[in-house]
């Protein structure tokens, strides 16, 4: 059997006195997508900063992309991980052109120090427009909407050709629209014969596309629940999950929305 694109196996992850992860057992295996839900503070940036590299387990071991945490180079790991995030966009320049944002991705740096060449310029004007942001090219990003500029992190993101695409939380600060075209733009990605295995961390369930056919929750640094989207994304296993009651719409055949009642 291959091997998984990432396995906790009973980590956790303690701060002081603080439990912020406990005995999380995990596996997503290649061509799997998932999508992970949880309240503020349940623990969401903390794993993923985990599956990066940043932060290491207390207890427990942790695989990624077929290397256990001690016997890997991290530098090495973190190259084959794109990350889009908001927080993400603080540290770019904004005087930049997006293209050149873009290339960076290959470099896993923010600006370009490398030496780089046309070719290269034209592959990330290339990926840009694979991601539907042909008409960014030759704008600085500072001019780029919050759409825009989440467009161009994926893009970014997606230079390196990554094995594991993390998006957390891309959708915050886009207006309904920017959010749907951001959100099929993502289910488009997992389309790609080649693409990454996706990891797509929302508070809102309706930002689940149907291509994450897994989903995890997570409550209180623990796994509340993990499996088939269809299981999960229910009213009871829901309303368990908040501890409160709760109303699930549904939006077409595959994806639903939950307001507190
Ligand atoms: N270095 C730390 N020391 C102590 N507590 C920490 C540390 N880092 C995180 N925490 C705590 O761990 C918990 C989980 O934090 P985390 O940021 O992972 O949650 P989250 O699910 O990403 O939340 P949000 O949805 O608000 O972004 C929080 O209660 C947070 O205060």
């Amino acid at each position: 059997m291959a091997e998984p694109i990432l396995a906790f196996r009973d980590v956790s992850l303690e701060r002081g006195d603080k439990k912020i992860l406990n005995h999380i057992d995990w596996t997503i295996q290649p061509k799997q997508n998932w999508a992970i839900l949880g309240l503020n503070g349940a623990g969401k940036t903390t794993l993923l900063k985990m599956i990066h590299g940043d932060l290491w387990p207390t207890d427990g071991e942790l695989e990624v992309l077929g290397g256990v945490f001690g016997h890997i180079s991290i530098p090495e790991l973190t190259k084959r991980i794109g990350w889009v995030s908001t927080a993400l966009q603080d540290w770019l320049h904004p005087g930049d052109l997006v293209e050149k944002i873009v290339l960076s991705g290959k470099f896993a740096s923010i600006g370009l120090y490398e030496r780089y060449t046309q070719a290269d310029l034209q592959a990330a004007k290339e990926v840009l427009s694979e991601m539907g942001g042909e008409s960014l090219i030759g704008k600085t990003y500072a001019v780029l909407s919050q759409g825009e500029r989440q467009l161009a992190m994926i893009a970014r993101a997606m230079m390196a050709k990554p094995d594991l695409l993390i998006l957390d939380e891309p959708c915050n600060g886009l207006d309904l629209f920017a959010r749907e075209a951001l959100l099929q733009r993502v289910a488009k990605i997992a389309q790609m014969p080649d693409s990454p295995a996706l990891l797509f961390v929302s508070h809102y369930t309706e930002e689940l596309m149907p291509c994450f056919q897994h989903v995890m929750l997570l409550k209180a640094g623990e796994v509340f629940a993990q499996g088939k989207r269809q299981a999960l994304l229910t009213d009871d296993k829901l309303s368990e999950f908040y501890a409160a009651p709760i109303q699930l719409t549904h939006i077409g055949t595959d994806r639903i929305a939950v307001y507190p009642q």
